[in-house]
C-alpha cells in the first residue's frame, strides 16, 4: 500500500538563475492509492513538479515526504533518500530516447537492477510488465531502437511497471500512443489503483485521462493551484470530451474559425480547458445546448487559471489570410524584453573589445586595481548571469594562483620572489577580468542575433568571395550547440539517474551509470546534428546558387549607443590611469 505525499512549502529555483522560481511555496497532500492529474498551460511547471517529487530537482526550501520518509535526508537535507526513490517510478517526456542496451530484455533488467530482482522473479515481472503495456513477449529479444515510437513509449512504461513502484509519476504518457495504447494505459492505471498504488500524471489529454482521475492539481506559474474533489472531476469528465468533439466537428465544417481556436492556442501554447469550450457552447456559439458547463469547484479553479493575463496573441503571432499562423519574427527580435534581445550584438562585441583593450593597457598592480573596479562595475548589472559560471571563475583563480606561485619560486636560495612572477600575475589578472566581463555576453546574445550581426556587418565581404555566411553560421552553431549539449547531458543524466535510482545530487552522475548515459546521449547529439543539417539545407545553406532566408534585421538602437559610450568612457579612464599613475 503506497503512502501519502506531503509537500510543505516546496520552492524550486531555475538552475543557474536564483531569481527565477520554477515552483513557489507548494504545499500539498496527495493521498495514497489515487490517480491525480497535473493540469496547466505549457510551461506552468507540471514536469518540474514531477521531477521534484522524483528527486531530480532539489528544492531550494520546504520538505517533501512520502509517508513518514523524507525524500531529502541528512544534514541540511542534501542527500536523497534511496528508499523513497525505490518506491517511485518516473517516466519523463521523451524518456523513450533513453535506450542503451541491445535488447528490450536488457533494458528491463537494467531498471530492475537497483531492486536486486533477478532470475525467475525478474523474468516473470518483465513478462507481466510487457503484457500490461501490450507488448508481445517476442519483443524482449528486439533492439529497442527498432521499435516504433509508440512501442518505445510503451516500453518506457513497462520499465517502470516491472519495478512495481508505489507511485507512478508520468509526464504526458499518452503522447504518441494509439487508441489501443491509451486504453492499455488507462487499464494499467486503474489496475495500479486497485492494487493500492497511486499515479501522478501530467497531461493535456483530458479526454483520455479525466474519467479516471480521483483528483486534479492545477499548476500555474509554478503554483499548485487547487486539488479538486473526485466528484467534481467526474462531473466535468462527462461534459468535456463532448465539447471537444463538438468543437472539432464545427471546425471541420468551417463553422468555427480554426485560426481563433486550435491553431492559435496550439501555436502560443495556450491551454483551452474544456470548460471554456463548454461555456461557448452554452452561449450558443456552437449551437448545442446539450453541453452546458456545470458550475463546479474545479470549474472555478480552471476559470481563474484562464483569467491570468496573457500576452496578446497578436504580439507573438500573425494570422495570415489563409488562416495559417506565423511567428512574428520582427516583434520577437526587437521588442521583446528578453536579456538577449536588449542590445545589438555588434554593440556588445564592440563594447567588449574596447573594455578589453583598456584592461590590457594596464601594466601595474595599482593600475589593475582601477581596472578591476571598472570591470566589477560593468559586470555588476549582469551578476545573475555570472552566478552559474562561478565554478569556472573559481577554477581560473586557483589555476592562476598555482602558476603565479610556481613563477615566484627561486631555488638559490629557496624562497618566493614576488618580483619574479609579477608580470605573470598582471597578465593572469588581465585575462581573468576580460573573462569575467565577457561571460555575460553568452546570455546577452542569442546565437541567431550574433549570426545576423556578423552577416550585416561583414556581408559586403561576400563580394570578395569571403564565405561570410558560412563563417557566421559556424560561429552561431558553436554558440548554439555548447548550451544545447549541456542541456541534453542534463536531460539524459536525469533519465539515467531515475532508472538507476541514484542518490547523487544535481547533474552529478555516479561512475557506474556513465556507460548507460553515453550511448543515448551520443545518439541524441548525432540525431540533433542531422536535423540541423536538414533545416539548414532547407534554408538554402550549402546551395550557393540559392539565397538563404533571413528572419529579421538588426537595428542599432539608442541603448546600443549608450552602451558604446559607457565602454569608451571606461576605456578612457583606464588609459588615463596608465599615463598618470
Ligand atoms: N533548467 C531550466 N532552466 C530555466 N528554466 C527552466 C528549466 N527547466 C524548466 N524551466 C522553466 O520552467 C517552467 C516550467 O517548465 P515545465 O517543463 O515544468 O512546464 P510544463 O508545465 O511541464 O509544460 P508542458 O506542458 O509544456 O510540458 C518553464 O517556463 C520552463 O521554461
Amino acid at each position: 500500500m503506497s503512502a501519502d505525499w506531503i509537500l510543505s512549502n516546496v520552492s524550486v529555483l531555475a538552475p543557474g538563475d536564483r531569481e527565477k522560481h520554477l515552483l513557489k511555496d507548494i504545499s500539498l497532500r496527495i493521498n495514497s492509492g489515487q490517480i491525480i492529474l497535473l493540469l496547466g498551460h505549457n510551461g506552468a511547471g507540471k514536469s518540474t513538479l514531477l521531477e521534484t517529487l522524483a528527486g531530480l530537482r532539489e528544492p531550494e526550501s520546504g520538505s517533501i515526504r512520502l509517508g513518514e520518509e523524507h525524500l531529502w535526508t541528512g544534514k541540511g537535507k542534501k542527500r536523497l533518500n534511496g528508499t523513497v526513490l525505490k518506491r517511485i517510478g518516473i517516466a519523463l517526456q521523451q524518456s523513450e530516447s533513453q535506450w542503451f542496451a541491445s535488447t528490450v530484455r536488457e533494458e528491463l533488467a537494467f531498471s530492475l537492477r537497483p531492486y536486486q530482482v533477478e532470475g525467475e522473479e525478474a523474468e516473470s515481472r518483465m513478462q507481466a510488465a510487457m503484457m500490461s503495456v501490450g507488448l508481445d513477449h517476442a519483443e524482449l529479444a528486439r533492439d529497442p531502437w527498432t521499435l516504433s515510437g509508440g512501442q518505445q513509449r510503451r516500453l518506457a512504461i513497462a520499465c517502470l511497471l516491472a519495478c512495481e513502484p508505489d507511485w507512478l509519476l508520468l509526464d504526458e504518457p499518452t503522447a504518441g500512443l494509439d487508441t489501443e495504447g491509451i486504453q492499455r494505459l488507462t487499464g494499467m492505471l486503474s489496475a495500479c489503483r486497485a492494487s493500492g498504488r497511486g499515479a501522478i500524471v501530467a497531461t493535456h489529454d483530458l479526454e483520455a485521462l479525466l474519467p479516471l482521475a480521483d483528483g486534479l492539481i492545477i499548476v500555474r506559474d509554478g503554483l499548485a493551484f487547487e486539488e479538486a474533489p473526485a466528484e467534481a472531476v467526474h462531473a466535468l469528465g462527462s461534459a468535456s470530451p463532448q465539447a471537444l468533439l463538438a468543437e472539432k466537428l464545427l471546425i471541420g465544417k468551417g463553422m468555427l474559425d480554426a485560426a481563433e481556436t486550435a491553431c492559435a492556442a496550439e501555436a502560443a501554447g495556450l491551454w483551452q480547458p474544456p470548460e471554456e469550450l463548454a461555456k461557448r457552447l452554452a452561449a450558443g456559439l456552437l449551437g448545442n445546448e446539450r453541453i452546458a458547463a456545470p458550475k463546479l469547484p474545479i470549474a472555478a479553479a480552471i476559470e481563474e487559471v484562464e483569467q491570468e493575463p496573457q500576452e496578446p496573441l497578436e504580439s507573438l503571432y500573425r494570422l495570415d489570410a489563409d488562416g495559417s499562423c506565423q511567428a512574428s519574427g520582427t516583434v520577437m527580435a526587437s521588442d521583446s524584453k528578453k536579456p538577449e534581445d536588449k542590445f545589438d550584438p555588434r554593440a556588445l562585441i564592440a563594447a567588449y573589445l574596447i573594455l578589453s583593450a583598456g584592461l590590457l593597457s594596464l601594466n601595474s598592480m595599482p593600475k589593475l586595481a582601477i581596472g578591476a573596479l571598472i570591470a566589477g562595475a560593468c559586470a555588476m548589472p549582469f551578476r545573475r548571469f555570472l552566478i552559474p559560471l562561478l565554478p569556472i571563475i573559481r577554477a581560473f583563480f586557483y589555476f592562476s594562483l598555482v602558476f603565479i606561485l610556481i613563477g615566484a619560486v627561486s631555488l638559490q636560495p629557496l624562497e618566493l620572489q614576488w618580483s619574479k612572477s609579477e608580470p605573470l600575475a598582471i597578465r593572469m589578472i588581465q585575462l581573468g577580468l576580460i573573462m569575467v566581463i565577457g561571460m555575460p555576453l553568452l546570455a546577452l546574445m542569442s546565437p541567431i542575433r550574433l549570426q545576423r550581426g556578423l552577416e550585416q556587418t561583414l556581408g559586403w565581404l561576400t563580394r570578395l568571395k569571403v564565405p561570410i555566411h558560412s563563417l557566421s553560421l559556424l560561429v552561431m552553431l558553436i554558440f548554439r550547440f555548447i548550451p544545447l549539449l549541456m542541456r541534453e547531458w542534463g536531460r539524459f543524466a536525469q533519465i539515467v539517474k531515475a532508472r538507476g535510482k541514484s542518490t547523487a545530487r544535481g547533474n552529478a552522475i555516479p561512475l557506474r551509470l556513465l556507460p548507460y548515459l553515453f550511448i543515448p546521449y551520443i545518439r541524441a547529439i548525432l540525431r540533433m546534428a542531422e536535423s540541423m543539417a536538414d533545416a539548414l539545407e532547407a534554408r538554402g545553406f550549402g546551395q550557393p546558387a540559392e539565397r538563404t532566408t533571413q528572419g529579421f534585421k538588426l537595428i542599432f538602437a539608442p541603448a546600443d549607443g549608450w552602451l558604446l559610450l559607457a565602454a569608451i568612457a571606461a576605456c578612457a579612464i583606464m588609459l588615463t590611469a596608465r599615463m598618470w599613475l
